[in-house]
């Protein structure tokens, strides 16, 4: 089938473009990028005053199945994926039972490739059930289509193991993605420690609980070589330790989320709202501003949602007893256009380093560019659209997003996977 893009703002550093192009793509991949684009017979879309950019990739969600359906499933968690221009996702391990070997990893990409609304890269867990003491099937997962590993959700205890899961790791050309949390120091921990601990009179959680397991880690990256990324930084010192290591020249990567960038500590009140209750947890505005700077100055490599959902009868309960986790997918785009591209933060070319460039070469993927040959996996943005988030909108399952009633400015209208729509006009295709 053939597809025709016309007049859209077409934006992509990698080919140093932004101007107002035609897109032409035949059979999954682009066959022309030019002025008065004409084809004999297909599908045609006049995209005046809307961007389009190479397909967002967000390369950390969690899909919950198997064994989480109630929360989320592949289905309903790549139609959110696709509603929030996103036309590839990289689903968490944490399930039940846990992606540790290739089976698993078959069986999500099997579930993904016949009800799945966006492409979705598996990362297998590090260790077995992520219990952070005996290795996973990292080589089978490798040959089963595994893109990368983390054990998300938990920290790998042990200084041992993690060098043994990275020195494993480093034979098969895939990241390791860590989720920094040292249990002595984190303990029951509920939110940020220190003013927030305080005032709501829960147990703290520090910033050194993630800062030291990040140090370990990059240490363990100089010992073995092994491409290490850095999962939800939170801490201005923690993003620090990225620098240093960037500036050494070692193998360190990191992403940041929405959430912790745009939400602080202060926005947990009285009422206690477990929507804000995240791992790791909402930190200091000082804490924000630095991970937004790293945005800016190229120390962050991704944006990701870490879209994590639960039932509202699991969070509707007392903090203590909430899970940990917000929803992202629907909400991320908006959130960094509006504080980020409109405020003049970053710039349209970086926004696409951050969500899909950078996604797709820590996933180990060809690059998606504009350009003859390329696969047409596409998002395209109204940049002038004022919106106001509603959990009824949403086509995720879960609706503990802590954005809601959040006015944003711009957002995904029409989403592209291999040249079919996945979205379009803001409604995902069936
Ligand atoms: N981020 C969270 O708060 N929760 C995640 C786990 C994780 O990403 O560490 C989850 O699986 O619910
Ligand atoms: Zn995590
Ligand atoms: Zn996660």
């Amino acid at each position: 089938m053939a597809l025709m893009l016309k007049n859209a703002r077409v934006i992509d550093p990698q080919v140093g473009l932004d101007e107002v192009r035609d897109i032409l793509v035949r059979d999954g991949r682009i066959v022309e990028v030019g002025h008065n684009l004409t084809m004999e017979k297909g599908v045609e879309r006049d995209l005046s005053g809307k961007v389009l950019v190479p397909g967002l990739v967000d390369i950390h969600v969690h899909l919950r199945e198997p064994g989480g359906e109630q929360k989320e499933d592949i289905a309903s968690g790549t139609r959110a994926a696709a509603h929030g221009g996103f036309t590839a996702v990289c689903a968490m391990p944490n399930t039940a039972p846990v992606i540790d070997n290739a089976m698993g990893v078959e069986y999500v990409k099997a579930v993904a490739a016949a009800k799945g609304k966006a492409r979705v890269y598996v990362a297998g867990a590090c260790s077995q059930g992520l219990k952070g003491e005996t290795l996973s099937e990292m080589g089978d997962m490798v040959a089963h289509g595994a893109s990368a590993f983390t054990d998300d959700g938990k920290g790998i205890q042990d200084a041992g193991m993690m060098r043994r899961v990275m020195d494993y790791a480093s034979q098969f050309n895939r990241v390791v993605m860590v989720h920094a949390q040292d249990n002595g120091l984190v303990g029951d921990g509920q939110v940020n420690e220190g003013v927030a601990s305080t005032r709501l009179g829960m147990l703290g959680w520090p910033a050194e609980g993630e800062e030291i397991e990040i140090a370990r880690d990059i240490a363990l990256c100089r010992l073995t070589g092994c491409p290490l990324h850095i999962q939800h930084v939170t801490t201005a010192r923690g993003l620090d330790l990225v620098r240093a290591a960037k500036a050494e020249g070692l193998p360190v990567t990191c992403e940041v989320t929405p959430h912790h960038m745009f939400l602080t500590e202060d926005a947990i009140t009285d009422e206690y709202q477990t929507c804000f209750k995240v791992n790791p947890p909402l930190r200091t505005a000082e804490d924000a501003a630095a991970l937004v700077a790293g945005v800016a100055d190229g120390t962050v490599d991704c944006i990701v949602t870490d879209h994590a959902p639960h039932t509202d009868w699991e969070k509707d309960r007392e903090f203590e007893l909430a899970p940990f986790g917000m929803t992202g997918l629907e909400t991320s785009l908006g959130l960094v256009l509006t504080h980020l591209v409109n405020e003049g933060v970053i710039d349209f070319n970086r926004m696409v380093e951050l969500m899909a460039v950078n996604p797709r070469q820590l996933m180990r993927d060809e690059p998606v560019k504009i350009e003859a040959g390329c696969v047409a996996d596409f998002t395209v943005i109204d940049p002038e659209a004022s919106w106001t988030v509603e959990a009824h909108d949403f086509y995720s399952r879960a609706n503990n997003s802590g954005f809601i009633g959040a006015r944003l400015k711009g957002r995904a209208t029409d989403t592209y996977v291999g040249g079919y729509a996945t979205m379009e006009d803001g409604v995902v295709v069936e």
